[in-house]
């Protein structure tokens, strides 16, 4: 079994930080490579290995901690991962208006393939051919509606299983940086939440300078995220998920929007990680001759068929054997797209059954290859010796027999009376699927993973509290906007509703300024929001990808936001309302109804803001600006100048749930209830009406309200409200 156990040791060992180099496959190793033990003490391993060796002796130098030297990490490899998928099929259920009924679509067909580790892979075909579909569903970001297989190094895997999502992340298109912090803080940021506090600072600082210097970021580190260059945003969103090394990288259009210069260093970024063992995949559009030929393979959709599966290299070939001859001089990656869109006369029927063909072909070769690898015929493609020779009749008798379908354990079997034949030690006794079942397990030999654990919900969200006030801190400019529109509210409300607090004939004057700062409130509480929590959100998608524990980074980012934006409100409301009570004649400090007041506006406020979530986050923004304020409207209609008893029945509990009703209520009761003293008549009138306070909020049917109903009203729907919100986001960003 000696063989076997070199194979596993070879899996930990594929990926590194520079200081490593590797060649798994022919068992050439010379790293230095750094993991945890199982006693969670830190060390470094030094492994080094003879080329080519049969035998493989592997020597393991154990380190302690205190020599980790600056350049060292934690993670110094990733587990090499081949990700074959097959009948891989989708559908969507959707609404037609032609048809008016539902219709289901299919938009991948049954498509199988592989992306192998230390392999750059582009995704490409013409817009709308399946390719976003394809990494959604392989990154597990979309499960619902997907049908098929999909394996990791041989064995059958989920997609929807944290096993599974933790050996990969998806970088998507639009960066979700933090534009107030620098490149430093983010990756601090994301090591903390990632790596938890079983780390210490300075091996997080470790690492996080040596990804940045690999990705040639080092020099930006204390740089805002919003000066950086398109090409370097794009480095800095890989490095963060290099944090925590996954084996698989998928990328939506990572050149996108970037010159050639920084196109071309991004592809060399990809082509190095590869080289450490990551597997990567990305979709792409319209390469430059120069970067297509630097992929190493390269995945052809059209119209969620496979149109093209295999080494960019072989690309022209391939297309030549279906008469399909690339003119000199031009981009094979132009002139692959021209056939998909169906330039040139090409069958594309004929097309896609021979690249299904190329695919069973070499899914056969790699097996053959594989397993003479585990019986110690590592030159196979070099053709040399007797047993190679035989091993490659073998390869093309089960190439080309399909049908055929030979167990794993067959082609073993095979294998070895090969070997035996061409003489070679026989020192491999069965077939041992223990390499594929401790990447089942994810258990891989040497596994840095079970030690690290992600930041609890308590420091995710003191983490992200902190960071969301030092945006918040940062970016002064809108709150400067904010507090000084309000200011100016409320010296336009005083002027225009000079002492109308303070005199019995100017009660509905005085109720129309209370209506005006209830309106104020509810907008500015609301409409900010609105327009920017749909970001913050579609960024918790791409979290998403982070693989993140999702109820826990959910819950923690909400909080955390909802605390750092307290504040905002609360300064802006209290200082409107300060100004404005003071000018309209209100500011009465008897039965502290001042505090009230401002107690009163502020919850308005934030529950305000917890309905700007609700809309902002559950719908699309041109909806959310329109149905909040519509919304807000129809709350204010219930209670306003109406009692209960008004309401139709069929609509009362729509009174018992407007946060604007209670507001009001609540407001007019700290201005005229709670046994104020008779108001002011001015002498020149015979008789004020509303000289007892009391006899207002009979006339405007709030004399039964007290304060404990408005704030509970307050208090409970904005909770509510807010929960609702976070269920809701919850439940979206599992279904998947
Ligand atoms: N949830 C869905 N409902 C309806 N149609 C969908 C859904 N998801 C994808 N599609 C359709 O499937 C097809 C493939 O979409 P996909 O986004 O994967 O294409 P693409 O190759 O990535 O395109 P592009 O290059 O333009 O981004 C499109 O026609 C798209 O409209």
């Amino acid at each position: 079994m000696t063989v076997i156990q070199e194979l596993k040791t070879f899996d930990g060992c594929g990926g590194g930080t520079g200081s490593s180099t590797t060649d798994c496959t022919k068992g050439v190793l010379a790293m230095k490579c750094c993991t945890t033990d199982a006693s969670s003490k830190l060390s470094i391993d030094e492994i080094s290995a003879p080329s080519t060796s049969s035998s493989g002796i592997i020597k393991i130098k154990n380190l302690n901690a205190n020599e980790l030297s600056k350049g060292d990490t934690i993670f110094s490899r990733c587990k090499e991962i081949d990700l074959e998928f097959e009948n891989l099929k989708y559908t969507v259920r959707k609404f037609s208006f032609a048809e008016k009924n539902f219709i289901t679509k299919e938009i991948l067909h049954g498509i199988n393939g592989v992306f192998r580790s230390g392999e750059l892979s582009a995704v490409m075909g013409p817009s709308g051919s399946g390719k976003s579909t394809l990494l959604n569903i392989l990154s597990g970001f979309r499960i619902s509606g997907s049908t098929g297989t999909v394996k990791v190094n041989g064995k059958v895997i989920s997609t929807n299983s944290e096993k599974y999502r933790e050996l990969s992340c998806y970088i998507i298109q639009d960066d979700m940086l933090r534009s107030h912090l620098t490149v430093g803080e983010t990756m601090m940021l994301a090591a903390n939440l990632k790596l938890g506090y079983n780390v210490t600072k300075v091996q997080k600082e470790n690492l996080i300078n040596n990804i940045l210097s690999q990705l040639s970021l080092q020099h930006r580190y204390n740089v805002f995220v919003d000066k950086l260059s398109g090409g370097q945003k794009k480095r800095l969103a890989i490095a963060l998920e290099l944090i925590s090394n996954p084996p698989v990288l998928y990328l939506d259009e990572p050149t996108t929007g970037l010159d050639s210069s920084s196109c071309s260093q991004c592809i060399d970024l990809l082509k190095k990680l590869a080289s450490q063992g990551h597997t990567i995949i990305c979709t792409i559009h319209q390469p430059s001759a120069m970067l297509f030929e630097r992929f190493d393979k390269l995945y052809t959709l059209v119209d969620g068929y496979c149109m093209y599966q295999g080494p960019v290299k072989e690309l022209i070939p391939f297309l030549a054997d279906q008469n399909l001859l690339c003119p000199t001089y031009h981009n094979p990656a132009d002139y692959l797209l021209e056939v998909a869109v169906g330039d040139h006369n090409c069958d594309l029927d004929k097309l896609i059954n021979a690249a299904n063909k190329k695919y069973h072909e070499d899914v056969d070769f790699n097996r053959v290859k594989n397993f003479a690898k585990q019986i110690h015929i590592e030159k196979l493609e070099l053709g040399t010796g007797s047993a190679a020779n035989k091993l490659t009749k073998s390869l093309k008798f089960l190439s080309l027999d399909h049908e055929k379908q030979p167990t794993d354990e067959l082609v073993f079997e095979e294998m070895k009376a090969l070997k035996a034949t061409a003489g070679g030690n026989n020192d491999v006794d069965s077939y041992d699927s223990a390499q594929e079942d401790s990447l089942q397990q994810n258990q891989p030999v040497n596994s840095t993973k079970p030690l690290i654990k992600p930041a609890s919900f308590f420091m995710q969200y003191l983490l992200l509290l902190n960071r969301n006030l030092i945006c918040v801190r940062r970016n002064y400019g809108p709150y400067l906007i904010r507090l000084t529109s309000h200011i100016l509210v409320a010296l336009l409300f005083g002027y225009i509703y000079r002492n109308v607090g303070v005199n019995a004939n100017t009660a509905l004057a005085n109720y129309v300024y209370i209506y005006g700062t209830l309106l104020l409130t509810l907008y500015t509480g609301k409409m900010p929001v609105i327009l920017t929590c749909k970001r913050n959100y579609t960024s918790y998608n791409g979290l998403k990808s982070l693989n993140e524990r999702y109820g826990l980074i959910l819950k923690s980012i909400s909080l955390s936001k909802r605390t750092s934006q307290f504040d905002r409100p609360c300064i802006c409301v209290a200082c409107y309302a300060f100004i404005s009570l003071h000018l309209t004649g209100n500011d009465l400090f008897d039965e502290n109804r001042i505090y009230y007041f401002v107690s009163l506006c502020i919850m308005v406020s934030i529950t305000a803001q917890a309905y700007g979530f609700f809309f902002g986050a559950n719908f699309p923004t041109k909806l959310a600006i329109f149905l909040g304020p519509v919304w807000g409207c129809v709350l204010s209609v219930f209670g306003f100048c109406s009692g209960y008893l008004d309401i139709t029945p069929l609509f009362r509990w729509m009174w018992h749930i407007s946060f604007m009703r209670a507001g009001l209520h609540g407001i007019l009761n700290t201005l005229y209830g709670m046994n104020r003293k008779p108001l002011d008549c001015p002498e020149n009138m015979m008789y004020c009406h509303f000289h007892k306070p009391k006899y207002f909020l009979k006339f405007m049917k709030v004399d039964d309200v007290n304060m404990f109903d408005s704030f509970t009203t307050l208090f409970v729907s904005s909770g509510i409200v807010y929960l609702l919100t976070l269920i809701i986001l919850w439940y979206k960003l599992n279904k998947r």
